[in-house]
């Protein structure tokens, strides 16, 4: 362990977002959660989380949409006060993952100190693209750097499986960087996929946040379960065709059932030539991989103007986790 770097010096990341490619229920455990067998992968839709460190013994958390509340919500016709979107009004509080990993991160090193966080959210909530989990584990590796503590310190990886399912794959592999792991167990074991293609994917989100629980209350174990082999087999040697059209997502019945708007929009992906079009963990974002980044741009726009408002669509690329922290001091 190291000294605490100053109060001045600031760290900024960028927290990528996941998309499930594969994702097989094995089955259903005593303790609520299900073994679950998913390979994912970091996509460039990001937050930007940066951090400090204070005097005081309290986490100030501060949240805002980019680039506002009001012009997403205009894209995706609604009035920010209406019901029908609770996705848009993300807490500040401790209900907010971030604020839960910097309070768990304070208690578990013993530090007199606080930290002032601002978070600019951009990946959609609710959504299955992890944007929770994402933010929480770029909190945990910011706090340890501040504080002198290296990132892989084994307290930071059992912090991180504590505040969420999906919050290590967002720290990597044994802290490794990765373009693509596989994830067993409730999702906290890891190892890594050897891929290095970066391929074009198209993303939408509809206006509907689903939750993650109520998903896996109501999906089944299938008789026959698929192993997660071919995709990674698939994704260590490139081949789109083979990732896209061998993907699996055993939570998209049951997502669909609670939100029949996720079939429409995947209807709509596959007749506009994407290849493999699924949903994204527990939804209700869905994806699909393109041709080239010619035909990425054009079914985005596509859709983007097909739906407009109502959707948002992106398209989006393979990143890294874990993202990358840069430093800087308010001086
Ligand atoms: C759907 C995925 O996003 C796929 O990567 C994850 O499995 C969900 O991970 P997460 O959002 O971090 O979920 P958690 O916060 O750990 O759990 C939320 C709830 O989802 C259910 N849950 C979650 C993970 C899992 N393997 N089995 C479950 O049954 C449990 O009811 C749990 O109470
Ligand atoms: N930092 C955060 N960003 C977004 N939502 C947050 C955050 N912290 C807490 N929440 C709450 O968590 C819920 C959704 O989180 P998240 O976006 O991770 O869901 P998800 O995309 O379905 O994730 P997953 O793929 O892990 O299931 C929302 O109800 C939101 O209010």
């Amino acid at each position: 362990m190291n000294d605490p770097l100053p109060f001045s010096t600031i760290v900024r990341t960028r927290p990528p977002a996941k998309l499930n490619l594969f994702l097989e229920l094995l089955g259903k455990r005593d303790d609520g959660f299900h073994d679950i067998d998913t390979v994912m992968v970091p996509i460039d839709w990001c937050d930007h989380l940066s951090l400090e460190r204070t005097q005081s013994d309290s986490i100030e958390l501060s949240v805002r949409w980019m680039p506002s509340q009001e012009i997403i919500a205009c894209q995706m016709g609604v009035t920010p006060e209406s019901e029908q979107t609770e996705w848009l009004a993300i807490p500040a509080d401790d209900r907010n993952l971030v604020f839960r990993a910097l309070e768990g991160f304070r208690n578990r090193f013993d530090l007199p100190t606080g930290f002032r966080c601002e978070l600019l959210k951009s990946i959609p909530a609710g959504a299955g693209m992890g944007g929770a989990s994402s933010d929480a584990a770029a909190a945990l590796r910011c706090a340890a750097i501040l504080n002198g503590i290296s990132p892989n310190h084994s307290g930071i990886l059992e912090l991180a499986a504590g505040l969420g399912s999906d919050v290590p794959f967002f720290l990597g592999p044994n802290g490794e960087k990765s373009r693509a792991a596989r994830a067993t167990g409730r999702g906290e074991h890891l190892s890594q996929i050897a891929s290095s293609s970066q391929f074009d994917i198209v993303v939408v989100f509809p206006a509907v946040s689903l939750s993650t629980a109520r998903v896996y209350s109501v999906a089944s174990i299938p008789d026959a379960t698929i192993d997660s082999a071919a995709m990674i087999v698939a994704l260590e040697a490139g081949l789109v065709n083979d990732i896209a059209f061998g993907g699996l997502n055993r939570l998209q019945e049951p997502a669909s059932k609670t939100a029949p708007e996720i079939d429409e929009i995947l209807k709509s992906m596959w007749r506009s030539n994407l290849l493999g079009c699924q949903l994204t963990g527990s939804g209700s974002a869905c994806f699909g991989f393109a041709r080239s980044t010619v035909d990425a741009k054009r079914v985005a726009n596509q859709l983007r103007s097909q739906y407009y408002p109502g959707l948002r669509v992106s398209h989006c690329r393979q990143s890294m986790v874990p993202s990358q922290i840069e430093m800087s001091s308010n001086c």
